[in-house]
């Protein structure tokens, strides 16, 4: 298994330029926040904000845009409904990428809403959170093939329970052979289980957990995975998911690999909750805390430059 390092994650780290201006920083879109779980789709803002994306803007619910007007004005709102009707000049030709999910409870609106994110943006888009049970519907799956096929970068992160919805959808006797074959080689099953995911639906699988592990498809083996293992108990909390969510969404924005923007945003959230479990107590630290503690993070990687 590939350990994503503190080294690694330093040399993934994107600088800015003299010259740049707010678009080529990257524009990341969110399509965010049901009412009833506003409060994500503020998390995935902030995040993707602090990350480094020069323009922020989410489609969202009223609750989530009137409560995002307070804390992180800087974001450009719309309702949800808009996100269709702006796509034809969404990115034009500018580093772009669409994160849809986070905050979505599980309906036929946010089916709906995912399957236009995944089907009309011609660039990166980061499926979390709620939007994941899209996937496992067969409109789901196929407009992730349609979007493999036309060389778009789809990338997901269910967390485990997330990812047995999914997995359930494969066939049994695959994710069970794998699963035995993992267990032969002492490998973990999850490594195994990314790499189906990313297999089977042509997509970048982040499958969150203590440890958390990355596969784009393409590696030869489960042997191959990128796993993040320096992550803290302290980030299991309510939230903690949005804002990598939002981070891995930012480093899309910006251009990166798909892989890379997964392996540096899982290692600068695992940090910055270890720095805020040190700044307080790990028992202590809040998701509002990991967000806090993004930049120290990323300060203590550029340090290793
Ligand atoms: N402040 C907020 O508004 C928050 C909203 N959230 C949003 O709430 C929606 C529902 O997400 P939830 O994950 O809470 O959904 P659930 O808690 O309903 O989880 C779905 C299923 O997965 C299982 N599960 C959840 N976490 C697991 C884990 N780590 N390991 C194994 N099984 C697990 C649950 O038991 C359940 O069967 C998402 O859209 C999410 O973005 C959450 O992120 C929490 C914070
Ligand atoms: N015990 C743990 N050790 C390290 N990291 C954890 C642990 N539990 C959860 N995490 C991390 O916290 C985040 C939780 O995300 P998620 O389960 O989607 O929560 P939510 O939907 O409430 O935001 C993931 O990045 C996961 O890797």
């Amino acid at each position: 298994m590939k350990t994503i390092t503190s080294k690694k994650a330093a040399r993934l780290l994107p600088g800015l330029l003299p010259d740049d201006n707010k678009y080529t920083r990257g524009l990341c879109e969110l399509v965010v926040g049901d009412p009833i779980y506003a409060g994500a789709g503020v998390l995935a803002v902030m995040a993707a904000t602090r990350m480094g994306a020069g323009y922020v803007r989410a489609y969202t619910s009223f609750e989530t845009a009137a409560a995002l007007r307070v804390v992180q004005p800087s974001c450009v709102c719309q309702p949800v409904d808009a996100f269709v009707e702006h796509r034809h000049a969404a990115c034009e030709g500018r580093p772009c990428a669409v994160v849809v999910g986070s905050g979505f409870a599980v309906s036929d609106a946010a089916k709906a809403t995912v399957l236009d994110v995944l089907r009309l943006t011609q660039a990166p888009v980061l499926v979390d959170g709620g939007g994941l049970a899209t996937l496992a519907t067969d409109e789901g799956a196929s407009a992730l093939r349609e979007r493999f096929v036309a060389g778009l970068p789809t990338v997901i992160t269910p967390h485990r329970g997330e990812a047995d919805r999914i997995l359930a959808t494969l066939n049994t006797e695959e994710v069970q052979a794998s699963r035995t074959r993992c267990e032969k080689k002492g490998i973990p099953a999850a490594a195994f289980d990314a790499l189906l995911i990313a297999r089977a639906f042509g997509v970048v699988c982040v499958l969150k957990g203590p440890d958390t592990y990355i596969a784009d498809g393409n590696e030869e083996s489960a042997d191959d995975v990128l796993v993040l293992t320096c992550g803290t108990p302290a980030l299991a909390k309510a939230g903690t998911g949005d804002v990598l969510a939002g981070s891995i969404g930012s480093l899309l924005a910006r251009g990166m690999e798909p892989k890379d923007a997964c392996a540096l945003g899982v290692f600068v959230h695992a940090r910055a909750g270890v720095l805020a479990a040190a700044d307080s107590a790990e028992l202590c630290v809040t998701t509002e805390d990991v967000l806090a503690h993004l930049p120290h993070a990323i300060r203590a990687l550029d340090r290793k430059l």
